[in-house]
């Protein structure tokens, strides 16, 4: 393991987008040290491959290129799937900041996990089980669905590690992310005005909702993460990596003791937009999230157990609009 700006960067030694992690019990113990610090570590030697992290790339500038109508025309809908206008998402409810006092200068489009029309969780309504919206763009929807596809495996080849690095076995999480819920979320940040307010962010300064965050971001910069003891630190892309941090579900696992750190944006560039691939890559709607048994051994759990779904949804609905309400 070696460090890149003041985190650690963990070598997967996957050989391509469908191999395993090749030294879990190592890989596990540097995720069980990062996430003891600040929860944010770098991934190299991921197994996707560059020319399809590009393109996702390319798919994002495309998409954020196309006119207001159209991008509007697919407003988040009632399962939180589609387009989040610029400005419109303003976090009121996060779990350690009082609320923004302005809204997050980005615009971002949502694809979550595929759910078949007989879904019977589609059919009964659960929330965010409901079908994604695409642009009339077909190249978007394969390289998106593409990127999609190979991060979701990369997060189930991480998984038997991070079983580990909470003390079960190797088969824990897998058994509770069959399948998982995701969401890929493709930002765009405009270049910040050059008489920024100091509490006028691209992204305001949040923890993550969920289990794992896996994050490309492109060489513009501007996220920074908050370090122990306070104080933010720079987190740039370093070429060849993700930047993945851990969310309040996986903290909730373990009573707090990994940290789902608070992080933020602002695009500092006076002349280029920012953008950046978002993967949530969180358990099964329906798996129970209750603090492990060593984490509360010494003091007592800290949040009660929770269905992730009531949690998710919830979370999300007290900081996102959405447009519509489901077919009746
Ligand atoms: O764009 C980034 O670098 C971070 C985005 C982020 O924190 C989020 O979408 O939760
Ligand atoms: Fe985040």
């Amino acid at each position: 393991m070696s460090e890149g700006q003041g985190f650690p960067v963990i070598r997967l030694g996957r050989a391509d987008d469908r191999a395993a992690v090749a030294d879990v019990a190592r890989v596990a113990d540097a995720i069980r040290r990062a996430c003891d610090a600040t929860g944010f570590f770098y991934i190299a030697d991921h197994g996707v491959p560059d020319a399809w992290i590009a393109d996702a790339f390319e798919a994002n500038r495309r998409f954020h290129a196309r006119p207001m109508a159209e991008k509007e025309a697919l407003a988040t809908n009632h399962w939180h799937r589609g387009y989040m206008g610029f400005g419109t998402a303003k976090l009121t409810a996060s779990a350690r900041f009082a609320p923004a006092r302005r809204p997050n200068q980005m615009e971002s489009f949502f694809v979550r996990h595929e759910v078949a029309e007989d879904d019977p969780g589609r059919l009964a309504g659960q929330p965010l089980q409901g079908p994604n919206q695409w642009p009339d763009d077909p190249l978007f929807r394969d390289q998106v669905r593409r990127y999609d596809g190979a991060v979701a495996r990369l997060g189930t080849s991480l998984l038997p590690a991070l079983s580990l690095a909470v003390g079960e076995d190797a088969g824990f999480f897998g058994q509770r992310f069959a399948p998982p819920a995701t969401a890929l979320r493709l930002n765009h940040y405009p270049p910040a005005p050059a008489d920024r307010p100091d509490d006028l962010y691209g992204s305001h300064p949040h923890t993550d909702y969920g289990f794992l965050t896996i994050l490309a971001q492109d060489d513009v910069g501007g996220l920074e993460v908050q370090i122990p003891g306070g104080g933010w630190r720079a987190a740039p892309c370093i070429p060849g990596t993700f930047i993945c941090n851990i969310g309040d579900a996986m903290a909730r696992w373990t009573n707090d003791a990994f940290n789902s750190t608070p992080h933020r944006v602002v695009n500092a560039s006076p002349e280029r937009d920012r953008y950046s691939i978002a993967y949530f890559f969180d358990p099964n709607l329906e798996t129970v999230i209750d603090c492990l048994p060593r984490f509360r051994a010494d003091r007592p759990a800290a949040h009660p157990p929770v269905r992730f779904v009531d949690y998710f949804a919830g979370r999300l609905d007290a900081n996102y609009v959405r447009a519509g309400k489901p077919p009746a």
